[in-house]
């Protein structure tokens, strides 16, 4: 059976070819194809294609819009040097991550007219996702007629969640008008929970999964359950991200709603010209933040008050300060909940990929006597446990496989 994902995320657009031969494996296969677009600025992608045979290619692509590459990123399946299929009727089924199922989606559902039309209703709670994932949907129609789309949807892992955590404070209307935290990335944190328990060879009561990509969130798993999760009505909740600000208080949206600012201008500000970004001034992206924070500033500097901070390296210290003291804030929330801690998880670009990020994380949970293994954190670990022998709690980095739980959803609906 050969299966493809398209998996539409806020920085990047990742797609990837599985073939299964037989059962599905449980642990993840490594796919036949597999490209990437990174997105520089609305128009411009870096375009990557990666075969099974380790061959990449890289493509710049600038004055392109998000569906036409696409279309191109798809062709490189069947066309170039790379082709990892004959023709495009080998594939069997293809499925979407879909960030925003709201109510009506609590499961992975075969693509429909009615899914497509809720897809878009949900639209502008997910505005720089599901429009994104109705594209892919339209694209492929064109492309491939009648194939089986499978929606997966990241909302589902968290629609178990207890009332008191799914219900926000605000009127009892909203419940009625659906207006509760749904959280998203949940594709990842199931995925993230089943593996971790793999790695481990048992399962734990107590695990909090730290999706830090370009979006991010935290989820507490209580033995195997969503029980709680930063992320809420939208997916402009919890913690600092690349381009979001995650929660702030409503007061500074009314103030700005009477200052004459429009909901547009608002939804602008906060998905787009916040977090990483709109603090450093320099980039969404947390490696460009690091490169440009200077190590060696002179002490007096360091204390500088608020309105002093000007220099692009001051402003960059104080983006990774603010994107540090929400995760630890937002952890302590995920720990309580839980009621301790028995394992937690580091996965997506960030978590995955920032030892410092780990290191300064784990060691605001040294009270706890979560302790890590320093080298083996730096070593790049893929899939592994690098806390120490005697720590309190397991820690783990997990390359998430958002794709291939998308894929084994497919063939569940073959
Ligand atoms: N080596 C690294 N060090 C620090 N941050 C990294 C590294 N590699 C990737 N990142 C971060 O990961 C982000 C992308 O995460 P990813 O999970 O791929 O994003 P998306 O939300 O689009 O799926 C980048 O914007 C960057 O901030
Ligand atoms: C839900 C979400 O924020 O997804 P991503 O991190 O892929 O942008
Ligand atoms: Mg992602």
């Amino acid at each position: 059976m050969k299966i493809l994902v398209l998996n539409a995320g806020s920085s990047s657009h990742k797609c990837c070819l599985y073939t299964i031969k037989g059962a599905i494996p449980e642990s993840p296969a490594t796919p036949l194809w597999e490209a990437q677009l990174d997105w520089h600025a609305p128009n411009h992608a870096a375009l990557v294609v990666k075969t099974a045979a380790g061959e990449q290619r890289e493509e710049d692509l600038s004055s392109v819009t998000r569906a036409d590459a696409l279309s191109h990123l798809l062709e490189t399946l069947w066309q170039g040097e790379t082709q990892a299929i004959q023709n495009l009727q080998e594939i069997d089924v293809v499925g979407h991550r879909v960030v925003h199922g709201g109510q009506a989606y609590q499961a992975s559902v075969r693509v429909t007219d009615e899914v497509k039309d809720a897809i878009a209703t949900l639209s502008p709670l997910a505005p720089t996702h599901n429009p994104a994932h109705l594209e892919g949907i339209e694209i492929i129609e064109r492309l491939l007629g009648q194939v089986p789309q499978v929606a997966v949807f990241d909302t589902a892992f968290h629609s178990q969640m207890p009332a008191a955590a799914a219900i926000y404070p605000g009127p009892y209307d909203w419940i009625e008008q659906g207006i509760r935290r749904y959280g998203f990335h949940g594709i990842s944190h199931q995925y993230c929970t089943q593996r971790a328990f793999q790695i481990l060879g048992r399962t734990v009561e107590r695990l909090i999964v730290c999706h830090l990509g370009n979006g991010a969130s935290l989820t507490a798993v209580k033995n195997g359950q969503s029980i709680n999760t930063t992320m809420g009505y939208t997916p402009l909740d919890g913690l600092m991200m690349g381009t979001r600000s995650g929660a702030v208080d409503p007061g500074i949206l009314i103030h700005l709603m009477r200052q004459g600012h429009t909901a547009d201008q608002l939804d602008r500000l906060l998905n787009k010209e916040s977090g990483l970004k709109g603090i450093s001034g320099i980039s969404h992206d947390l490696r460009k933040i690091e490169d440009a924070i200077v190590s060696d500033q002179p002490a007096s500097k360091r204390g500088a008050s608020l309105t002093a901070i000007a220099n692009g390296s001051e402003r960059a210290k104080l983006a990774r300060d603010i994107y540090l003291h929400r995760l630890k804030s937002c952890l302590g929330e995920m720990l309580v909940s839980l009621g301790g801690l028995d394992a937690l998880v580091f996965t997506a670009g960030i978590g995955e990929h920032s030892a410092s990020i780990r290191a300064e994380t784990c060691e605001a949970l040294a009270f706890l006597g979560l302790q890590i293994d320093l080298a083996q954190n730096d070593s790049s670990p893929v899939d592994q446990d690098i806390a120490r022998a005697n720590s309190t709690a397991r820690v783990l980095v997990i390359k998430t496989q958002e794709d291939w739980a998308i894929a084994q959803a497919c063939y569940e609906h073959l």
